[in-house]
């Protein structure tokens, strides 16, 4: 392994995110799934600062087991004045009980006289007092010299002699700090450059992402001579948030070459960055670097065919490195390398059927023009190429008619709705009604009741999620509607598409498909 350091603080400064509250134990369930990816240090909060960090580090001691990683807490360096073994905020720290600690503290000359209202001197004797007095009572101590890449170029010498007191104090990392976030590539470069060559301290950086350049900032400093790396899981953090650690990590670790991850735990980034996505309940990034669920979805009918003779050829990494997988989208830009790659993908050697091939092509650009979208509908279109493949329709009922009334006087908040459904299966005709608080809901009630028993697996289908689009609105209500249905069961998740001028009729379609893919990959026949 290699030494320079991976810093997770999604604990502390990924908590400064909008609308991101953790609680003890969520911050307990992240600490271990950043402890199994093999980060080295994990910044835990601010003992004192509110009562959910104070007891996270107590429960921390009692509950929580690290096999890799180190715990920090973190703080401020003691107030001016004073004495840092006097001050509550630093002995807080020390009650946390952790190996490491890091303590932020000013290096931009305007912070220390405007915001801080302190001398510059007394800002050098708070952090020389606070570093000597912690690494005395035998804690490592780490630390954030706030917007030093601001205060560098207003007042170099001062920066500088932030990081010199530190780390003659004894603080054996000195993470230099873009809190504002608006640095670039260059400016990061040369600045870690100087204050590495001339300083000598061991350096560290903290990017934020305010210009779009958190991560590619981690990366230049690396390249410029820091040896620890701060970020937080999916980049959470204040404003536009920190570097992402998931994407630092995997560049520095597979376009730089740096053994930080063991292979295993670097090919569970996709899953860490979901599993802490489930407890941040923020739903995860569908473009995200290396884990997104695009991050290697294909689309363009010149890439799919290029992918085919060799995934290499569009893919700047193999997928499976950080647990993500090749996926390719069929829709009208595909050509018939898409269809054939989406065919391997559901299980079906399309491979020697060019004509199939040429035909799925033509029916989805077909479709797609109408308003139908594919890529966002892998079920729907699974349907399509066995219809196209067997030139039969799977159905499970026949459709007679079905009707929705729905009930004016319901009231403002509640329109009730009442759909009846009239079709054919298992050998006879099947009439039933269901209600519902909308027409799609009744309808599916409806559809349910009638099939019942003829298909009693369609009790474990459970629609999860249902998105209307207006396609041409300047038609007014003469419009198409798209609707896009996801349906789940214990084991899988599948969403189909529907098209129609109306809402309740493209409704219906997706509903039919969606119900018609659950029975098909239940493996039941049509009865
Ligand atoms: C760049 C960063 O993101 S650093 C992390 C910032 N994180 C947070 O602020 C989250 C946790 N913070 C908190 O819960 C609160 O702000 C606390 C508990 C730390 C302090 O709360 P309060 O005592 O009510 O003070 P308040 O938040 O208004 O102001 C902070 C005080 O710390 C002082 N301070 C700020 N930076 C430092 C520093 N590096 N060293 C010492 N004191 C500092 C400020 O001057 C201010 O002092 P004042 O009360 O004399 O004006
Ligand atoms: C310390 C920190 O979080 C910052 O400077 O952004």
């Amino acid at each position: 392994m290699s030494d320079l350091h991976v810093y997770d603080t999604t604990l502390r400064d990924g908590a400064q995110q909008e609308g991101l509250n953790l609680t003890a134990s969520d911050k307990l369930a992240i600490a271990t799934h950043l402890d199994a990816m093999g980060f080295g240090f994990i910044e835990g909060g601010w003992p004192s600062a509110n009562p959910t960090d104070t007891e996270f580090f107590a429960r921390a001691r009692a509950e929580l087991t690290l096999h890799s990683a180190v715990l920090a807490a973190f703080g401020a360096t003691r107030r001016a004045g004073g004495r840092a073994s006097e001050d509550p905020q630093v002995l807080a720290l020390l009650d946390a009980q952790t190996p490491v600690i890091t303590l932020v503290a000013k290096s931009h000359v305007r912070h220390v006289t405007d915001a801080l209202r302190t001398t510059l001197e007394e800002n050098l004797a708070m952090i020389q007092d606070t570093v000597s007095f912690l690494a005395a009572q035998g804690r490592r101590v780490f630390l954030d010299a706030e917007h030093f890449f601001d205060g560098y170029y207003l007042d170099r010498d001062y920066a500088l002699s932030v990081v010199r007191t530190a780390a003659q104090a004894g603080a054996e990392v000195v993470a230099l700090c873009d809190t504002n976030g608006g640095m670039l590539p260059h400016q990061v470069e040369a600045v870690v450059a100087d204050v590495r060559a001339t300083t000598g301290a061991r350096l560290g950086i903290h990017a934020h992402n305010d210009t779009g350049c958190a991560v590619a900032n981690s990366v230049a400093a690396v390249r410029a001579g820091a040896t620890h790396v701060q970020g937080t899981v999916n980049g959470y953090g204040e404003r536009t948030g920190n570097a992402d650690l998931v994407t630092t990590a995997a560049d520095l670790q597979l376009k730089l070459g740096y053994d930080l991850i063991a292979p295993e735990a670097l090919s569970q980034a996709l899953h860490l960055s979901h599993a802490i996505a489930e407890v941040t309940n923020i739903a995860p990034a569908g473009r995200q670097p290396y884990v997104g669920a695009s991050a290697f979805a294909h689309k363009a009918g010149l890439h799919a065919s290029a992918l085919k003779v060799d995934p290499d050829l569009y893919q700047h990494i193999d997928p499976a490195l950080v647990g993500n997988s090749m996926r390719t989208l069929v829709s009208d830009m595909a050509g018939r390398a898409s269809i054939e790659l989406k065919g391997r993908e559901l299980g079906y050697d399309l491979s020697d059927d060019p004509a199939l091939l040429a035909r799925v092509v033509a029916r989805v650009k077909e479709l797609e023009q109408q308003g139908w979208t594919f890529d966002a509908a892998d079920a729907s279109f699974e349907l399509l190429l066995r219809t196209e493949a067997s030139g039969e329709i799977l159905r499970y009922f026949e459709e007679e008619s079905w009707r929705i009334l729905i009930d004016s006087a319901s009231g403002e908040h509640e329109s009730l709705s009442e759909a009846t459904v009239k079709l054919h299966a298992a050998g006879r005709r099947r009439v039933a009604t269901g209600e519902g608080n909308g027409p799609v809901n009744a309808l599916d009630h409806a559809l349910r009741e009638a099939l019942a028993d003829a298909y009693p697996e369609l009790a474990k289908f459970e629609l999860t999620d249902f998105r209307v689009r207006i396609l041409d609105a300047d038609r007014g209500t003469d419009a198409t509607t798209r609707v896009l249905i996801t349906t789940s069961d214990a084991q899988n998740t599948w969403t189909t598409v529907g098209v129609a001028p109306n809402i309740v009729h493209a409704s219906w379609v997706a509903l039919v498909d969606s119900f018609s893919y659950g029975l098909l990959k239940a493996g039941v026949e049509p009865r």
